[in-house]
C-alpha cells in the first residue's frame, strides 16, 4: 500500500475535489443509514397509530432522502471525473518523459510491451483505484462504523450477532489481500508479455507471413494466453472466496438477528418499528459489506500498478549533465599539458555493455582514434567488432567505461546530452521514422524549430536513439534552428513565423537534395506533407533510409555519424547519394561506418576496428597494401579509383576484386543486404 501513498503527488493538485467527492459520498451513504430511523419512526408511530396523514408525510420524506441520496452520488460522481482524468493523464505524461529520457542502456533491457502495457492497462487501474477503491473504502468504512453504531444504540445485543462476523472477515481480507496481490503482479507482468509479443508480431508481419511463421506465432501467443487466462482464473477463484464469505457471513449474521428479533417483538420486548429500523440499517450494511473483497482486489491491482509505473518512473537516469567526478576522471587521462585537438578524438576508449557477461571482454578496448575537423574518417571492421558501439558513444547513446572523448577539444562527458546531440548528427544502418509527414520527419533532425518539436510532439515517438539534434551552421551565419538572432527582435510574430517558416522549407529543400530524397518525395501524393505510416512502412527500404539520411543533414551538423546509411541503397541511388554525400561530409567532420569500398570512398581516412580495438588507420590503399585484415575484410570487391564513380572497376580491379555490390559474393555483401 506504500506505493499508492507514492501517487500523493500527482493526486495533490486535485486534492480538494477528490476530498469533497469522498465527503459528499459519505454524507450520501450516511443518509442511507439514516432512512431506516424514519422507517422506525413511521412503523411505529403514525402506522400504529392510523396517521394516514403522519405516513403520506413521512412517506414524503423517505423519498426526499432517497432523492439526496441518489443526487449526491452523482455529484460525487461528476466531481471525480476530471480529476482522476487529469491524474491519470498527468501520470503518463511523467511516465512518458521518463521512457524519453532513460538511457539506452535501460531499453536494451525492457521488453517494449512491458513499457506499454505500464502506460495502458497499469494506469487504467490507478485511475479506476481513484474513482472507486479510494472513495469507497473510506466512505464504506464510514458507513459502517456509523451504521454499526446505530445497530447497537437500536438494540446492543442483536448489534453485536450482527458484529460477529466482523473478527473472521478481517483476518480473510488481509489473507486474501496478500495473496491477491501476487497474483495480480503475475497477471499484469504477463499482460506486458502478451503486449510485446502483439507489438512484434504487427511489426514483424512481413517477416512472419514471409516465413509462413503465422502457425508458429498463433502458437506461441496461445500458450501466453493460456497462461494470462489460467492467472485471472486464480485472480477470480481468489475474489469469489472473499466476495462469498462476504456475503455469506453478513447474511448470516442478519438471518440470526432476524429469527431473535422476531422473538423478542413476539415477547413484546422489542417494538415492531425497531425491528424493521433494525433489519433495514442491516441491509442498507450489505452493500458497503459484500463490496469490500472487491474494493480490496481493485486496490491490489493498483497497488501492483503503482510499483510498476514507479519502477520505471525511478529507472536512474544516466549523469546528464555530467557530473564533475565522472568529467574529472575523464579529465584524468589526459597526458601533459598540451591543448586538447580539434574535431572527434577517442582517447583510451574503454566500453562494456551493462548486462554484459562479467566474464566476457568489454565490446570496446582502449580505442585511440583522431578524425581532424573537416575530415571524414570510414569505420571498417568484421562483424561484431564493435563498429556500432563505437558510433552510439558519440551522441552519448552510451557513455565510455573507460577513457574520453572529445569533441572539438571539448569533453564529451562535460557537454549534457542535449548539447552533445545539438553538434552530432546520426543515421543509423536501420532507419527509424514516426507517423508524420515525410517533412516532420526530416525537420526533426533540425535543432529547437518550432515544427521539428511539434513534429516531435505530435508523433510522440521521438526516440533517443534516432532523435539526432542537429547543430546551428556557425560558421557560415546560415541558421536552421532558433539562431534567427536579429530577426526575432525586428520581425514581427506574422514576419518571424513566416521567415521561420521559410528557413525551414528551404533547409527542408537541401536536406532532401542532398540525400537524394527531392525526387521520390515530391512524387508522393502531397509531396512532402504526406504521411509516411507507421514506422515509414509506406515508402521502400532505401526510401526510409534517404529520409533518414536528410534528417541527418538537415541541421548542418558541426560531427555527423552514419552507421552504414547507404546499405539499403539500390547501385544507382547509392551513386546519387553518395554524390550528394560528398557535399555534406566536406563540411562536417565525419565518421561513416562502411561496409564496403564504395562507402569507404566517401572518406577521407579509414579505422580499422578489430576485435574492440583500432588496429589500423590509414588511407583506402594504404590498409589494402599493410594491412591483411583490411585487404580480407575488402576481398572480393574491386577498390574503384579515387574520387571516381563508387562502383565497378577501379587500381584493385586489376588484382582481380570484382564491386561488392555487383557480384554480391564478397562476405560484406550478405551483412549489407541485411
Ligand atoms: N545492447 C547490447 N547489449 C549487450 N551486448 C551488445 C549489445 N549490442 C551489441 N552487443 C554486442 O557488442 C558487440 C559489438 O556489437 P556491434 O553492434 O557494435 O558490432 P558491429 O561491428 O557494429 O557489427 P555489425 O557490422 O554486424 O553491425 C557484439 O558482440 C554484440 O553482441
Amino acid at each position: 500500500m506504500r506505493s499508492l501513498l507514492r501517487l500523493w503527488p500527482f493526486v495533490r493538485p486535485v486534492r480538494a475535489r477528490l476530498f469533497t467527492a469522498a465527503f459528499v459520498a459519505v454524507v450520501a451513504s450516511c443518509i442511507g443509514v439514516v432512512i431506516p430511523l424514519v422507517l422506525k419512526w413511521l412503523v411505529d408511530g403514525p402506522v400504529a397509530a392510523g396517521d394516514t396523514g403522519g405516513v403520506w408525510w413521512g412517506g414524503g420524506c423517505l423519498l426526499l432522502l432517497g432523492l439526496a441520496e441518489a443526487g449526491l452520488f452523482g455529484l460525487r460522481r461528476w466531481l471525480v471525473a476530471r480529476p482522476t482524468a487529469g491524474v491519470e493523464a498527468a501520470m503518463r505524461e511523467a511516465l512518458y518523459h521518463r521512457v524519453q529520457r532513460l538511457p539506452v542502456a535501460f531499453h536494451d533491457r525492457w521488453a517494449s510491451g512491458q513499457l506499454l502495457s505500464r502506460a495502458t492497462t497499469d494506469l487504467q487501474l490507478l485511475r479506476l483505484f481513484l474513482v472507486f477503491p479510494l472513495t469507497f473504502l473510506l466512505v464504506n468504512g464510514a458507513t459502517i462504523v456509523v451504521g454499526c453504531a446505530i445497530l447497537l444504540a437500536q438494540r446492543w445485543s442483536l448489534g453485536l450477532v450482527l458484529l460477529a462476523p466482523v473478527l473472521p472477515l478481517t483476518v480473510m481480507c488481509s489473507v486474501f489481500q496478500a495473496k491477491y496481490a501476487q497474483v495480480a503482479r503475475r497477471a499484469q507482468d504477463q499482460l506486458g508479455d502478451l503486449t510485446t509479443v502483439v507489438e512484434e508480431s504487427v511489426l514483424g508481419i512481413r517477416i512472419i507471413k514471409g516465413f509462413g511463421r503465422h502457425r508458429s506465432q498463433a502458437r506461441a501467443f496461445r500458450e501466453l494466453i493460456r497462461s494470462v487466462r489460467a492467472t485471472e482464473l486464480r485472480k477470480a477463484r481468489l475474489l469469489s472466496v472473499v466476495w462469498g464469505a462476504n456475503t455469506l457471513l453478513p447474511e448470516l449474521a442478519v438471518g440470526t438477528a432476524l429469527v431473535l428479533g422476531a422473538v423478542q417483538v413476539a415477547d413484546g420486548r422489542l417494538s415492531a418499528g425497531t425491528l424493521v429500523a433494525f433489519l433495514s440499517t442491516a441491509l442498507a450494511l450489505r452493500w458497503p459489506v459484500d463490496s469490500i473483497g472487491f474494493l480490496l482486489a481493485m486496490s491490489s491491482a493498483a497497488a501492483t500498478a503503482a510499483d510498476r509505473c514507479f519502477e520505471v518512473l525511478d529507472a536512474p537516469l544516466a549523469d546528464d549533465p555530467a557530473a564533475p567526478d565522472r568529467a574529472a576522471d575523464a579529465g584524468g587521462g589526459r597526458t601533459g599539458g598540451a591543448p586538447p585537438a580539434g574535431g572527434l578524438v577517442f582517447e583510451g576508449v574503454g566500453f562494456r555493455y551493462p548486462d554484459a557477461p562479467p566474464d566476457t571482454p568489454a565490446t570496446l578496448r582502449g580505442v585511440d582514434l583522431h578524425i581532424r575537423p573537416g575530415e571524414t574518417m570510414a569505420l571498417v571492421g568484421a562483424t561484431g567488432s564493435g563498429k556500432t558501439t563505437l558510433t552510439a558513444l558519440v551522441p552519448r547513446l552510451y557513455d565510455p567505461t573507460a577513457g574520453r572523448i572529445t569533441l572539438d577539444g571539448r569533453d564529451l562527458a562535460t557537454l549534457s546530452r542535449d548539447e552533445a546531440r545539438a553538434l552530432v548528427a546520426v543515421a543509423f544502418e536501420e532507419p527509424t521514422l514516426f507517423s508524420a509527414t515525410a517533412a516532420e520527419n526530416v525537420l526533426m533532425g533540425a535543432a529547437g524549430t518550432p515544427d521539428a518539436d511539434r513534429a516531435a510532439g505530435r508523433s510522440g515517438r521521438q526516440d533517443e536513439r534516432d532523435h539526432p539534434r542537429a547543430a546551428r551552421d556557425t560558421e557560415d551565419g546560415r541558421d536552421t534552428g532558433d539562431g534567427h538572432g536579429d530577426r526575432d527582435v525586428l520581425a514581427d510574430r506574422t514576419g518571424l513565423a513566416t521567415a521561420r517558416q521559410a528557413d525551414q522549407e528551404a533547409a527542408l529543400r537541401r536536406a532532401l537534395e542532398v540525400a537524394q530524397a527531392d525526387g521520390f518525395v515530391a512524387a508522393l501524393p502531397q509531396g512532402a506533407a504526406t504521411e509516411v505510416g507507421e514506422q515509414g512502412m509506406s515508402l521502400s527500404g532505401g526510401q526510409r533510409q534517404r529520409l533518414a539520411l536528410a534528417r541527418a543533414v538537415v541541421g548542418r551538423p558541426r560531427f555527423l555519424v552514419l552507421d552504414d546509411p547507404l546499405s539499403a541503397l539500390d547501385v544507382h541511388t547509392e551513386a546519387l547519394v553518395e554524390a550528394a554525400l560528398r557535399n555534406v561530409l566536406a563540411t562536417t567532420t565525419a565518421l561513416v561506418v562502411a561496409h564496403r569500398p564504395s562507402t569507404v570512398l566517401l572518406a577521407d581516412r579509414v579505422a580499422l576496428l578489430s576485435d574492440g580495438r583500432i588496429a589500423a588507420v590509414g588511407t583506402h590503399r594504404q590498409l589494402l597494401r599493410d594491412s591483411p585484415e583490411y585487404a580480407a575484410l575488402m576481398s572480393g570487391a574491386a577498390e574503384p579509383g579515387d574520387g571516381g564513380p563508387a562502383h565497378g572497376s577501379g587500381p584493385d580491379a586489376g588484382a582481380g576484386r570484382g564491386p561488392a555490390r555487383t557480384t554480391g559474393t564478397g562476405p560484406h555483401e550478405g551483412e549489407s543486404a541485411r
